[in-house]
């Protein structure tokens, strides 16, 4: 697979075409957005890291048994069709269809006409934004996030913000639960919350704090997979678990996104870098 390198205000991004992937985004040398040292980078396999697009599910799916895992957008030959890059602002976007996904794994689970566009902007911030239109003439319904992998100096000293009081799922216990003070981390974390506010990762070992704003993302996932799951997944270093954990803006399960025909909407991540001296 081809990377894309891509000069920005203050640093760098990579991108891969296939599943329309903003795979690094570094702030001089320091990544903002991760991507694990292990990742493969095969052709229709994931990539283990940057943002891959979960699309027209999440996970196995609202039925709990579908595959690929997260929908075939991951891993579909996305077309770039808009790539502006002046050194500073970087805007990219990829288009994919129901034409281009024919016959690939996991397309019989969806069997709809549909335009799907991946936005990306990076200047300051960094956004990326999915946005589906329905082109058939039968309603449709898909889940959807935007699975952002972030760079953090030390998991267990890390803190999120902004999702107190929200209930959640906790898909390693799997029971319901009610977030209380911000979300801190003692091992395997995966959680798909009721929230489409704003969050803050306070990173006291790298001195920054991370926003991330969302919109038409009804849900936030938080999820670190710690020590053991990080060992038994061969595209992910045995410590990396240390230095990354995913926010991602989402619409699954019961807020599973209906489209009547010739309808849109769109999904959309922000990420922003607060330093220490509030820069
Ligand atoms: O290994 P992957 O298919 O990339 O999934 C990685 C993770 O993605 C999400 O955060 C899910 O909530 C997790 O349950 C899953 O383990």
């Amino acid at each position: 697979m081809r990377p894309h390198t891509y000069p920005t205000a203050g640093g760098t991004v990579i991108t891969h075409d296939q599943g329309a992937h903003l795979t690094e985004w570094r702030l001089g040398d320091t990544p903002v957005i991760w991507v694990s040292s292990e990742s493969e980078y095969a052709e229709g396999q994931p990539i283990r890291g940057g943002v891959p697009v979960c699309w027209p599910w999440f996970g196995p799916g609202r039925p709990g048994d579908l595959t690929p895992a997260h929908g075939f957008a991951r891993v579909a030959p996305w077309r770039l069709v808009q790539e502006d890059s002046d050194g500073s602002a970087l805007r990219l976007a990829w288009e994919l269809t129901h034409a281009d996904v024919q016959g690939l794994p996991g397309t019989e689970h969806f069997v709809h006409d549909f335009t799907a566009r991946l936005h990306v902007t990076v200047e300051e911030a960094a956004s990326v934004a999915l946005t589906v239109r329905n082109d058939g003439s039968e309603p449709f319904d898909y889940e959807a996030a935007l699975h952002t992998y972030l760079q953090v100096g030390d998991i267990r000293q890390v803190e999120i913000a902004g999702l107190d009081g929200c209930d959640y799922f906790d898909k390693v216990l799997r029971a319901d639960a009610t977030q209380e003070g911000p979300v801190v981390f003692g091992g395997e974390t995966d959680r798909v919350y009721a929230s489409s506010g704003t969050v803050q990762v306070h990173d006291p070992v790298l001195r920054r704090t991370l926003m991330i704003e969302k919109s038409g993302s009804p849900n936030t996932v938080v999820w670190n997979p710690w020590a053991d799951k990080a060992r038994a997944m061969p595209d992910f270093a045995d410590h990396e678990w240390q230095q990354m954990v995913c926010v991602e803006a989402a619409t699954v399960g019961g807020h599973a996104v209906a489209l009547e025909p010739g309808q849109e909407q769109t999904l959309s991540t922000t990420v922003r870098v607060i330093t220490a001296n509030g820069s």
